[in-house]
């Protein structure tokens, strides 16, 4: 950790990009040290912009979480790459995400091509998940990542391993303007608790999916409050939102009892993440091709 003078406080703004899977969010929580984005083993889990904050003596940096860059499919997709295309702009640095273990593809040069037309955002390359390469794997890989563009730093990290985060969270820091703190001390995150609430029952649904529901399910939490004359009972009332009959069925299982289990393990986040006994009621609705519909959209609560 660096030792700059207090009166050189530094503070800002760094989001990550990568193609889906590379551990963005992974790494996010690991700087932060507390579970904010969501992640899964699903690709494109994370759908909007979450930060969290690292707190130190001499810099606060607030990480905005961008959901994985792709070319735009339905009309969501092409919200989402807007989203990042805005995000890129309006942050003082950027992460640029490829796994350790796995060849540079299309995909890492696409965003790699992306970020070199962002001129005025530094980019540092990190290569990810390096627990799970060699070091002789590393090596050719920062190598391979130097030749994709110039950047202004690369540094491998393992979130899982805690290794090398210190490096990547000073180089971040380095690139920050001088500035006052932007949030108090003590906020990982500044999103509101429904939506985080939310993001974790969705996560618990989309655990153990295997085909392509990741895209096909939105959860709303209409209401949240503790019970009334109980302060040790939180209420949370949500619905799953799926596309198709079908759908509904997968997500329901025999019986209810898929819905049972993702509601259990969803209750179990639930009260880890606010530190209260909860009681969850989820339903199932079906909201045909609700990713196609603006109406629909900002109804679930993506905006334009
Ligand atoms: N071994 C190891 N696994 C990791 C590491 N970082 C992430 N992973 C795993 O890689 C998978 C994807 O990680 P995420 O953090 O969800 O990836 P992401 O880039 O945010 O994915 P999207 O939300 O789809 O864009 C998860 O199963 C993680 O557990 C790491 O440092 N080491």
């Amino acid at each position: 950790m660096s030792d700059r003078p207090v009166s050189e406080f530094r503070a800002g703004f760094a989001a990550f990009v990568g193609r889906p899977n590379v551990g963005k969010s992974t790494l996010m929580n690991a700087l932060v040290g507390t579970k904010v984005a969501i992640t899964s083993s699903k690709p494109q889990t994370t759908r909007r912009v979450i930060r969290g904050i690292v707190h130190r003596p001499d810099a606060q940096l607030v990480i905005v979480d961008t959901p994985g860059l792709h070319r735009p499919r339905t009309l969501l997709g092409e919200r989402l790459d807007s989203l990042v295309l805005s995000t890129l702009t309006e942050v003082d640095v950027l992460g640029f995400c490829v796994p350790a273990n796995e060849p540079i593809g299309k995909g890492d040069r696409f965003i790699a091509e992306k970020l070199g037309a962002v001129k005025k955002t530094p980019v540092i390359a990190v290569v990810t998940k390096c627990d799970l390469a060699s070091r002789e794997e590393v090596a050719k890989q920062l190598l391979a990542v130097s030749q994709l563009a110039e950047f202004a730093e690369i540094v491998p990290v393992s979130a899982k391993g805690d290794d090398q985060l210190d490096v990547l969270a000073d180089l971040l820091i380095d690139r920050l303007p001088e500035s006052p703190p932007l949030y108090a001390g003590g906020e990982l995150t500044d999103e509101p608790e429904q939506v985080l609430v939310a993001e974790l029952i969705r996560e618990a649904a989309l655990e153990g999916v295997r085909d392509e529901l990741p895209h096909s399910i939105a959860v709303v939490v209409e209401e949240m409050g503790p019970r009334e004359g109980r302060d040790d009972l939180l209420d949370v009332y949500a619905f799953m939102f799926v596309e198709r009959d079908s759908q509904k069925a997968i997500v329901i299982g025999p019986g209810g009892s898929r819905l049972k289990d993702v509601g259990s393990r969803a209750r179990k986040q639930i009260e880890a993440l606010l530190g209260s006994r909860v009681y969850l009621d989820l339903r199932v609705k079906v909201a045909k091709e609700w990713q196609r519909d603006p109406k629909q959209l900002r109804r679930l609560g993506f905006y334009d």
